[in-house]
């Protein structure tokens, strides 16, 4: 019995799903506090490697920029051994740091730098900031009871000026964590150009970050713009152009585009905000080619006291290089475990045997009732298509979005798919990252994920703001490779996975890039009969004339051709002598 034999006898129709397991007697996202004494000596180098490399290189960035010592074991025995020497402000300033220290369990932060301010725990402690009243009341507007825990951190550090490297899970309010220190870092509209600038991967991500923004400056009068069509940019960036902007929100290329232009159509030399939503993302090299295009946003951004922020539910070591070669007196903030699926959000793995058992898979799930606004992601436009037209007829609202559909029809398909007028929404890596739907209750990954990072940010499409979600990710026996570390980010967050999972051979760093970057050959979705297979019928078949009535096929060839047609009967050969 070979190995496939094996695996299909593991796992034919076997559904893994993440129980919900009691959840530890610690907040489920480990809280990990890195002091000064904990960073990396030599006798610790051996537990680097069990980190990923992105967090090694962030204990690495301690060194750096010198860690802050919000828990000092070493030191707190020091203090607690001669308590009674303590002066009343020393023994103030220590429960304030045990108070600091206790937030930060609580929810699940772990800082890394500096002299980092103390979390918040409700939006009032803003005014210790002199947050612009309008601005409060347009944070409040939004009704939510208390600050999230990257927003607990990443307010203060951001309203303090400082650089911010930000990971937290999906879902979990980044957005509103690195808006409001903005607005409230620019107070007033000027009529001196931009000065904040928000870059974002995608076009529907960008617009959704806009319409925050718009919702937070109301009655500020600062002014926040989107570049909705270059086309139009002479007139309105051009030199002549009256209309100033205060905070600009785009994604790259089109900022890249705009600077590009002779002369420029945009002036960075102001910005005193540089932020990066989905920062991995941008920072990633490959077809989007997002990292050039950073390079010369971010060397136009020419202001010697310019903030940055980057913000992502993951963190990649490119971000961490990047962040060492250009920033001083960073603060990473990291809520729960550094690149770790959101732990509200019920995931399954689904063995359905072949691709086509993909299709049999989602109708079965369609029989037994979805629970509508459903995401399905795919590997590629054309899948989606394919897709598409399978399901379309099943008597589903189902649309589908991709980046080859105009900006005017996605815009629509969000549109309907926010508004509940389509239930299923198939989708590429375009909806993958950042997009707020609210209310998803299910993520179908129909085309296993390419990276566990693209497997976080998808099902982190449900799950959002606390409330419960559910992801079934399909695979197959093509799937094994990537198999493990997605069974690994279940089992982080809290699910059961079978061990055989856990103990499937590691993919190499170099098949994992290239898988990364050139997704897996798959057989088409369509059930439709090739039509280069069999002859077009003669009504759609435009080269031919249509039949006419009483004529047999021989009769209408010889009509066509005007030759006889040849007779199909074998050659006789004549037997040689
Ligand atoms: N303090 C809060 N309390 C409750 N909900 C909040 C709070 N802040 C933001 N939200 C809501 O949480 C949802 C997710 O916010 P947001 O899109 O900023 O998440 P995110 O962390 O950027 O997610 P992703 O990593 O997927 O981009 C939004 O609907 C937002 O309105």
């Amino acid at each position: 019995m070979d190995t496939h034999d094996i695996f299909r006898q593991l796992t034919a129709g076997v559904r893994f799903t993440k129980k919900r397991t009691a959840p530890p007697a610690v907040n489920a996202k480990k809280s990990q506090i890195i002091a000064k004494e904990e960073l990396p000596k030599p006798a610790k180098v051996a537990k680097l490697a069990e980190d990923d490399t992105a967090t090694q290189q962030f204990r690495l960035l301690a060194d750096n920029i010198g860690s802050n010592d919000t828990t000092n074991p070493a030191k707190d025995k020091r203090k607690k051994g001669n308590k009674k020497q303590l002066s009343p402000e020393q023994l103030e300033q220590q429960q304030r740091e045990e108070q600091v220290q206790a937030i930060r369990k609580e929810h699940g932060i772990t800082v890394l730098g500096k002299d980092v301010p103390a979390p918040i725990s409700t939006f009032d402690e803003l005014q210790q900031y002199k947050l612009l009243p309008r601005l409060k009341e347009n944070l409040l507007s939004f009704g939510f009871e208390q600050p999230t825990p990257i927003q607990m951190q990443a307010l203060p550090v951001l309203l303090k000026n400082r650089a911010l490297m930000a990971c937290a899970p999906t879902g979990s309010g980044k957005t509103l964590a690195f808006l409001t220190p903005i607005i409230n870092g620019l107070r007033c509209h000027q009529t001196t150009g931009l000065r904040a600038l928000v870059l974002a991967p995608t076009r529907e991500l960008a617009q959704q970050i806009y319409r925050a923004c718009m919702e937070l400056t109301r009655s500020t009068g600062l002014r926040a713009h989107i570049i909705s069509k270059v086309s139009e940019a002479h007139q309105q960036y051009g030199p002549e152009c009256k209309q100033k902007y205060d905070i600009l929100v785009s994604t790259p290329n089109r900022v890249r585009f705009l600077l590009q232009q002779q002369p420029p159509l945009l002036d960075l030399s102001r910005i005193e905000w540089f932020v990066l939503d989905e920062a991995d993302r941008l920072m990633e090299d490959g077809k989007n080619n997002f990292k050039e295009q950073l390079d010369v946003i971010y060397e136009a951004c020419t202001h010697s006291q310019k903030r940055v922020a980057f913000f992502s539910a993951t963190y990649t070591v490119p971000v961490a290089k990047w962040a060492l070669r250009h920033l001083k007196q960073l603060v990473r903030v990291t809520i729960g475990v550094a690149n770790s699926a959101t732990d509200t959000v019920q995931q399954e793995l689904l063995f359905v045997g072949s691709e086509s058992g993909k299709l049999i898979a989602v109708r079965e799930m369609v029989r037994q009732g979805l629970q509508p606004p459903v995401l399905v992601f795919v590997q590629s436009k054309e899948r989606a298509k394919q897709l598409f037209e399978e399901l379309l007829y099943d008597g589903i609202n189902v649309d589908v979005i991709h980046a080859e559909r105009t900006q005017h029809q996605r815009d629509n398909c969000v549109r309907a798919f926010r508004e509940g007028n389509i239930w299923v929404l198939i989708c590429t890596e375009l909806m993958g990252r950042g997009i707020d739907f609210k209310g998803v209750n299910l993520v179908i990954n129909y085309d296993f994920p390419p990276t566990s990072i693209s497997y976080i940010h998808r099902i982190g499409r449900t799950g959002r703001a606390g409330r419960p979600g559910r992801a079934v990710t399909f695979f197959t026996q093509d799937d094994t490779a990537n198999l493990r570390s997605i069974a690994q980010i279940i089992k982080n967050s809290g699910g059961e996975v079978p061990d055989y999972m856990l103990k499937m051979k590691k993919v190499k760093k170099s098949e994992a890039k290239m898988r990364a970057k050139k997704p897996l050959e798959r057989e088409d979705i369509s059930t439709k009969i090739k039509a280069e297979r069999l002859p077009l019928p003669r009504e759609f078949d435009k080269t031919k004339k249509p039949m006419q009535a009483g004529k047999t096929q021989k009769q209408q060839k010889k009509k066509d051709t005007g030759k006889k047609p040849e007779n199909k009967k074998p050659k006789k050969v004549k037997k040689s002598n």
